[in-house]
């Protein structure tokens, strides 16, 4: 059995994974996978490089193939409606059509509560009443004792979000004595609160709605023209915020004036369901062909292109379900084309258009549900890759939005939510947590600490000696290379702060051009700060013989296309060197990469250790050097400037002041990432990077090799030299070897305990 099988992992998949060399599952994979197969809410916190991708997309994938699957009549066996409508007489706060966080009780499903004190959670009836019915009709929400929050009451669509009043057709009337429609508010009525008896009425020969509080009639709140709801229904609907209320759907307490009945008393031709309307059976196989059952959010485009050929390779040997082809992927990231089966109607071999994975950056998905390109109402899986990346972008309201669109109960699974992050501790994470998932696991497999032991951290501190030597060394001033023109007019031999900082600057190409020699690097990765900085590296190596021709830039000033090409050009080893800014710190996978060099530290201890995660991947060792300014480097910063950020920005002064420049104080950043990343994996600093090289620090000559399989002759912290790398491997493999019969006979011995267990628990027989 291979060790994938025992997680779960369906046969298919097993096989692709195997082709890819993938024989065990790597820890955060053993951890994740059945949780997530067991239909959990799963925070996954590891290093990186250390399978995460596989971790989220093998179950996800297989779930999606595994709904696909499902043949239609078990779809269809029991509409939750008929349960709904059986406990409830007809009338009911839906299960399925509500927030997670909010509660419809069990034992009386026309009352319902949200204990939460800072999220509106909404819900709305299990039927409607169609437009075309005409006729007055009213329900009433009684405030409840319970809680000392806010409620929202009125009328939805199906297809309108659960937060009440948002939408163009939903109509509500708040607590604090305002109306809202599409997300417009007015004030109207009075406020409301615990006790009070508020009268939703609808008037469809006229196409109003009104309210009244305990029998009085606040007036006509809203109006439309009849026939614009295009036939559909209108259901009741509330919005709570730590409240609770109980509806009165056929016995209305007070009678009001023009004659409005309750809703209960509305025939069957009168009234819909969502299912019905094909507003809510979304996850079976009606539903709409822009809209996927998995839906995963990368923080770039970069990560998003990665991940759909992941999934791809995954998917490969999927069989073809009855909805046709097996899986349908697809990614929608900015300035290129994507969605094809959105667009352009790829339809499956039962002719029918399919979309069933969407792997999309925040931006492109957000223009999907504006354009209506995708729709997002079939999602049952949300995976959110590099969370903590997502919440930076300050992507967690869009988030919270998102989470309102997608129902949370579908007819036979809620929502799962997945997140997934090297860097995961942070209080924004929790929150993020705590909000959009359920009772959620941690998968921590590193705590804080999350840089693989596979990589060997050098700081080589650049100190104004060490810049002034290595300057004086180059010669010629026309030989210095260029800087980002922070310090325009500085005279470099001064003894200032501005002139210290250009010295750091215009040294540390110099002294990468010699750790290039010195390491005889073949591949690496240089991060810098800035698209300006990435500008002027290049323009740096390429003057030089030696690396003329070797490098490629990527940064977000690119085009989406171009972006895409250098990174693939890259991986396949056309160009040695990828010059990047922080676009490329996470998630990019490289197989084997031997090299990481920051020119400049990043600002936060989590960009450090997603740009060193780039090393040191799948147990393959990697070195990350750090050139570091012992003095503090002036930087641009662009936030006063407006328009494109930072272009032809000549505004120097500092930030304090109105400019759009500041002092990065590497050494403050040293001591942060050395308090992060401690421990398991220590940080060599250098003090002085000249007399390292000076003194022949040659890499060969210690016969450390990176970017090779640990044990293989790599470093790394938990390394060795070559020849001893070697043996330890041979070594091990030997040892596997001589356990290999007492393993299998312990796996056997397990599962006939197991099997005795089992068959001693049922009453039947032993197996011998
Ligand atoms: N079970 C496995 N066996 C062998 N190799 C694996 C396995 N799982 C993943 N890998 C390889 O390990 C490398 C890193 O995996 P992956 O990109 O998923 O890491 P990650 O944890 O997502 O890293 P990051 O935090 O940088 O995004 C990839 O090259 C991948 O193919």
């Amino acid at each position: 059995m291979s060790a994938f099988e025992e997680l779960g992992v369906m046969p298919e998949v097993i096989r692709s994974v195997e082709e890819m060399g993938w024989l065990c599952p790597t820890p955060v994979q053993a951890e994740a996978i059945p949780l997530i197969l067991g239909g959990g809410d799963v925070c996954v916190a590891a290093e990186t490089g250390s399978g995460k991708t596989g971790a989220f997309c093998l179950p996800t994938l297989q779930i999606v193939h595994e709904s696909l699957s499902v043949p239609s009549g078990e779809v269809d066996a029991e509409p939750l409606e008929e349960v709904e409508e059986k406990a409830g007489g007809g009338w009911v706060w839906s299960e399925r059509d509500r927030d997670a966080l909010l509660e419809v009780d069990a034992a009386d499903a026309a009352r319902c509560t949200a204990r939460h004190t800072h999220q509106w959670a909404g819900a709305r009836a299990t039927r409607g009443i169609r437009e075309g019915a005409g006729g007055r009709w009213c329900f009433e929400v009684v405030v409840m004792e319970e809680g000392d929050g806010l409620c929202r009451v009125g009328w939805s669509t199906a297809d309108s979000t659960l937060a009440l009043g948002t939408d163009a057709h939903s109509y509500a009337y708040g607590g604090t004595g305002k109306k809202s429609s599409g997300g417009s508010f007015e004030t109207y009525g009075e406020s409301f609160g615990r006790g009070d008896v508020i009268a939703c009425a609808l008037d469809l020969d006229a196409g109003e709605v009104r309210f009244f509080k305990n029998g009085i009639d606040l007036g006509v709140a809203y109006s439309w023209h009849l026939g614009d709801l295009q036939g559909r229904a209108l259901y009741p609907t509330v919005l709570l915020k730590s409240a609770q209320v109980r509806a009165h759907f056929q016995m209305l307490q007070h009678s009001y004036v023009g004659d409005y009945r309750a809703v209960a008393a509305a025939t069957a031709s009168q009234t819909a369901t969502p299912a019905q309307e094909g507003a809510l059976d979304l996850q079976g196989r009606d539903r709409p062909g822009n809209a996927p059952l998995l839906l995963v959010l990368e923080p770039t485009r970069e990560l998003a292109l990665q991940v759909e050929v992941e999934m791809r390779k995954f998917a490969r040997y999927l069989p073809e379900t009855d909805a046709g082809a097996a899986v349908h992927i697809e990614c929608f990231v900015g300035g290129m084309p994507s969605g094809t089966a959105a667009a352009s109607g790829t339809v499956g071999s039962t002719g029918r258009q399919r979309l069933d994975i969407a792997i999309c950056t925040v931006g492109r998905l957000t223009e999907c549900l504006r354009t209506g390109r995708l729709d997002v109402r079939s999602v049952r899986f949300l995976a959110l890759d590099e969370a903590d990346a997502l919440i930076a972008q300050g992507s967690a309201p869009f988030i919270y939005d998102l989470l309102r669109r997608i129902p949370q109960t579908g007819r036979r699974h809620r929502l799962q939510v997945v997140l997934f992050s090297a860097t995961l501790h942070s209080g924004k994470v929790r929150q993020l947590s705590d909000r959009v998932q359920q009772h959620a696991t941690w998968v921590d497999t590193k705590g804080m600490n999350s840089v693989p032991d596979t990589v060997d951290h050098l700081v080589l501190w650049v100190t104004p000696d060490t810049a002034r030597a290595v300057l004086e060394g180059a010669g010629d001033v026309h030989r210095w290379p260029d800087t980002d023109d922070v310090h325009s007019q500085v005279d470099t031999r001064g003894d200032d702060a501005d002139a210290l900082s250009l010295r750091a600057k215009r040294a540390k190409p110099l002294l990468l051009a010699q750790l290039i020699e010195r390491y005889r690097m073949e591949q690496a990765i240089f991060f810098c700060r800035t698209q300006l900085d990435c500008t002027v590296l290049h323009r740096f190596l390429e003057r030089l013989t030696s690396t003329r021709g070797a490098s490629i830039v990527l940064h977000g000033g690119l085009a989406a296309a171009e972006r895409r090409q250098n990174l693939a050009r890259f991986k396949e080893g056309e160009y040695r060197f990828l010059i990047c800014t922080d676009v490329a710190a996470r998630g990019i996978d490289v197989v084997g990469l031997p090299y990481v060099v920051n020119m400049t530290l990043p600002d936060e201890p989590d960009g450090y250790v997603h740009r060193v995660g780039r090393v040191g991947r799948a147990d393959h060792t990697g070195l990350a050097l750090s050139l570091v300014s012992s003095v503090p480097e002036r930087v641009w910063f662009h936030t006063a400037c407006r328009g494109r950020r930072g272009a032809k920005c000549q505004n120097r002064a500092l930030t304090t002041e109105g400019g759009c420049t500041l002092w990065l104080d590497e050494a403050e950043v040293v001591r942060q990432i050395a308090e992060q990343v401690g421990g398991g994996s220590d940080i060599t600093e250098v003090p002085d990077v000249m007399t390292f090289l000076r003194d022949g620090h040659d890499a060969t000559a210690q016969k450390v090799v990176y970017g090779v399989k640990r044990g293989e002759g790599g470093g790394g912290s938990g390394g060795a030299n070559t020849s001893a790398g070697a043996a330890e491997a041979a070594s091990v493999r030997e040892q596997m070897e001589r356990l290999r019969p007492t393993l299998e006979w312990l796996q056997t011995m397990e599962r006939q305990a197991q099997l005795w267990f089992l068959g001693h628990a049922s009453g039947k027989p032993s197996p011998e």
